[in-house]
């Protein structure tokens, strides 16, 4: 296998050492590290309000997806284990009826009935050993299809992302956040309805058919409470203590970073052009296989891991019925009122399953919009017009050796403005001509409309009126990516992408991401050598690092506190660093041979001298075959050496010719070079004085 085909892996997965007084627990993709204290009881769920019911249309296709992620029959178990613990509590109702019924006869007669009892009381934790049973079942099949649901819409969301042009990524349907991990409780959300409604039906006949039929405290009062013991004692929340909790499964850091680049504005300009979108969706599928593994990327995932816990406490809230069943059989003079107790039990869990009822209704207006923001993003069209021919294309006689030739005829354009009476044109009948090859710089005060120049060359954006040619063929015939992967462009606002080093580097060309003897050569051009060799662990030195680090409580000193500290990395490169860096993927960009354009706007505003001319010297090595276009304010080797140079003022193209012939027409162009001219010569003139 070739450099390319290998997956570059973030940092190693070596957990950090503890201090021998903390213990650790790996939960999902999870670590969390406490010092072994006390537990309290967990705090609970916050209620929603009732809202109206919305139409069912939009959830149509979402249930189609969640069935084709999940499956027929891990659907129809978790639907049927669901339904079944509606139906179970009121079978529990039914049978603890017959015991309490036998109870009372056997009471009423003076002849304990064991038999007439004991049957019930089997058939009842027969069927309560079942219900636990079904319950934990679900409670592990829970996350593990909320996982696939959740791995499922992260990749529909990250191919729609991918998909979106410049301008529909900035718009504002795609400024709801979707939290694809709220899927599945949305999903289960439901399911609820319909649980609680049958739940509630069958407790009322129950009920209904009950109507025919009908003291020692201190040990009742205990039997009670037997249920918030046992479950205090035998459920550990990692919420109860101080803990530090942390994304410790690398595959998912980088799952994250690779969302962060495909959903982040800051990195979306760089993403569109730097024609990312299939290496970041093959990469993100190669993580998601790595991840399969895992069940859950909650923090809370496990924590109940034992079944016999969960039996046990179910069990415990039916000690008082037993209770009563042991005393009649051994002491049936002791009169009870078995009718009177189950009615009250039987319409008290009515009671409850109305409420439940009510909270699953309050919720469906809410879950009804997360599904349809859900879809209008996954449906969302792209707003910017493209054609499907290819740059460059193949059967015309494109010179290999040629860059890309450009026209812009009468081309205006205002950026969408959120005021819609602000009509300000950032660029204003533009025309001028580019041939093949060029180097060609553009300046101009500030705002004036060179980099809008540069964005409508990117196909970020489309003239409002105007044209622009490519080959003498306009720019909306080409496929936008295809003139994408022919375009390199450089700017002071291009990111770091949060990997190492070296596959920031490598992403100017997706192709060879992971070839290191290619990324060695674009760190040289870049001028970014010195800055890699400041890192302890070098290319692979990880920037921008993404870690979910947080403490449940506030950690006084000590050596919890400590081990927190020590998990904070410094990832900082300064302003300078920074454009070196994104400046050598630029250079591993033009080296892929596919570029014809290279589009350079201030990308030094914050290099030193010394790395500016490295810089430019190493672009202008790298002409042949390319047109190049530079903004800058800077006067220098750039313009002197321009064939065409184009001058901007307040979006309009004032004058465009070579050095000498501006400056012979003592025009704009001339005064904003004497303006810089005139600081060398005024300290030349101060010095010699
Ligand atoms: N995203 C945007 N939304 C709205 N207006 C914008 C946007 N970007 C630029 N503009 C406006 O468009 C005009 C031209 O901006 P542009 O960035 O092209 O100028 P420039 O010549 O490159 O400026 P500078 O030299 O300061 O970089 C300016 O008035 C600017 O405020």
């Amino acid at each position: 296998m070739s450099n390319e085909e290998k997956t570059s892996r973030p940092i190693p997965n070596e957990p950090k050492p503890l201090h021998p007084s903390l213990q650790d627990l790996y939960l999902g993709v999870w670590r969390v590290v406490w010092e072994p204290a006390r537990t309290t009881i967990r705090s609970r769920l916050r209620i929603t309000a009732l809202q109206d019911l919305s139409h069912i249309d939009p959830l149509i296709p979402f249930f189609k997806d969640v069935y084709k992620t999940l499956g027929p029959w891990l659907l129809l178990t978790y639907f049927v284990a669901d339904l079944w613990s509606g139906f179970g509590s009121t079978a529990l109702l039914v049978f603890s009826n017959k015991v309490l019924t036998a109870i009372e006869t056997s009471i009423s007669t003076g002849h304990a009935d064991g038999k007439g009892v004991l049957v019930p009381l089997g058939t009842y934790v027969a069927i309560n050993v079942f219900f636990s049973c079904i319950t934990w079942a679900s409670e592990r099949l829970g996350p593990i299809m909320e996982h696939r649901v959740r791995l499922h819409f992260d990749q529909r969301l990250v191919e729609a992302h991918c998909r979106f042009d410049y301008e529909t990524s900035q718009g504002n349907i795609l400024k709801r956040e979707i939290y694809t991990g709220q899927l599945w409780r949305t999903f289960c959300g439901f399911l609820y309805v319909f649980k609680y409604i049958s739940t509630a039906i069958s407790q009322f006949i129950f009920l209904l058919s009950l109507a025919r039929s009908q003291n020692e405290m201190p040990i009742l009062v205990i039997l009670c409470l037997a249920k918030p013991i046992i479950s205090s004692l035998t459920e550990h929340s990692i919420w109860d203590r101080p803990s530090v909790i942390y994304i410790h499964d690398q595959d998912y850091l980088r799952l994250k970073a690779l969302q962060r680049l495909v959903t982040g504005k800051e990195y979306k300009e760089e993403v569109i052009t730097g024609g990312l979108s299939w290496y970041l969706i093959q990469e993100f599928k190669k993580t998601l296989t790595s991840l399969k593994h895992l069940v859950a990327d909650s923090p809370d995932y496990s924590v109940k891991s034992n079944p016999v816990y969960s039996i046990v406490k179910d069990l415990s809230s039916d000690f008082p019925l037993m209770f009563y069943a042991v005393r009649a059989v051994y002491m049936p003079q002791v009169t009870s009122l078995a009718s009177l107790a189950m009615l009250q039990q039987t319409s008290s869990a009515l009671k409850s399953t109305f409420d439940h009822l009510y909270h699953a209704y309050g919720g469906w207006a809410r879950r009804v919009n997360r599904i349809k923001s859900l879809y209008e993003v996954l449906e969302l069209k792209n707003e910017m017009p493209e054609g499907d021919l290819d740059y460059p294309p193949l059967s015309e006689k494109h010179e290999k050796t040629c860059g890309m030739g450009i026209e812009f005829r009468n081309v205006s354009f205002g950026y969408p403005a959120d005021d819609e009476n602000n009509t300000q044109q950032a660029v204003q009948d533009v025309s001028f001509t580019i041939p093949p090859s060029s180097l060609v710089v553009i300046v101009g005060t500030n705002g004036s409309g060179k980099t809008t120049i540069l964005k409508l060359l990117s196909s970020l954006y489309r003239p409002s009126s105007g044209s622009i040619l490519i080959d003498g063929t306009p720019i909306e015939t080409y496929k936008a990516t295809s003139l994408h992967e022919s375009t390199a462009v450089l700017t002071q606002n291009h990111q770091l992408f949060p990997f190492s080093v070296a596959e920031n580097i490598g992403m100017g060309d997706p192709s060879h991401a992971t070839d290191r003897e290619r990324i060695l050569r674009a760190t040289k051009l870049g001028g970014s050598e010195g800055v890699i060799k400041k890192f302890k662990d070098g290319m692979d030195h990880f920037l921008e690092y993404n870690n979910t680090l947080f403490s449940t409580q506030p950690l006084v000193s000590g050596n919890l506190s400590d081990f927190f500290n020590s998990l904070e990395r410094d990832t900082s490169v300064s302003g300078g660093e920074h454009q070196r860096l994104v400046a050598s993927r630029t250079f591993m960009r033009i080296a892929s041979n596919k570029i014809k354009l290279v589009m350079v706007d201030e990308p030094t505003s914050a290099m030193d001298p010394e790395g500016e001319l490295h810089l430019f010297d190493g672009l202008r090595k790298m002409r042949e075959g390319k047109t190049m276009i530079f903004v800058t304010h800077r006067f220098g080797h750039l313009t002197k050496h321009a064939d065409l140079i184009l001058c901007m003022k307040d979006g309009r193209l004032v004058e465009s010719g070579t050095h000498q012939s501006l400056i012979d027409r003592q025009g704009e162009y001339s005064k904003l070079y004497n303006i810089q001219a005139q600081a060398f010569t005024t300290t030349v003139s101060e010095t010699t004085s």
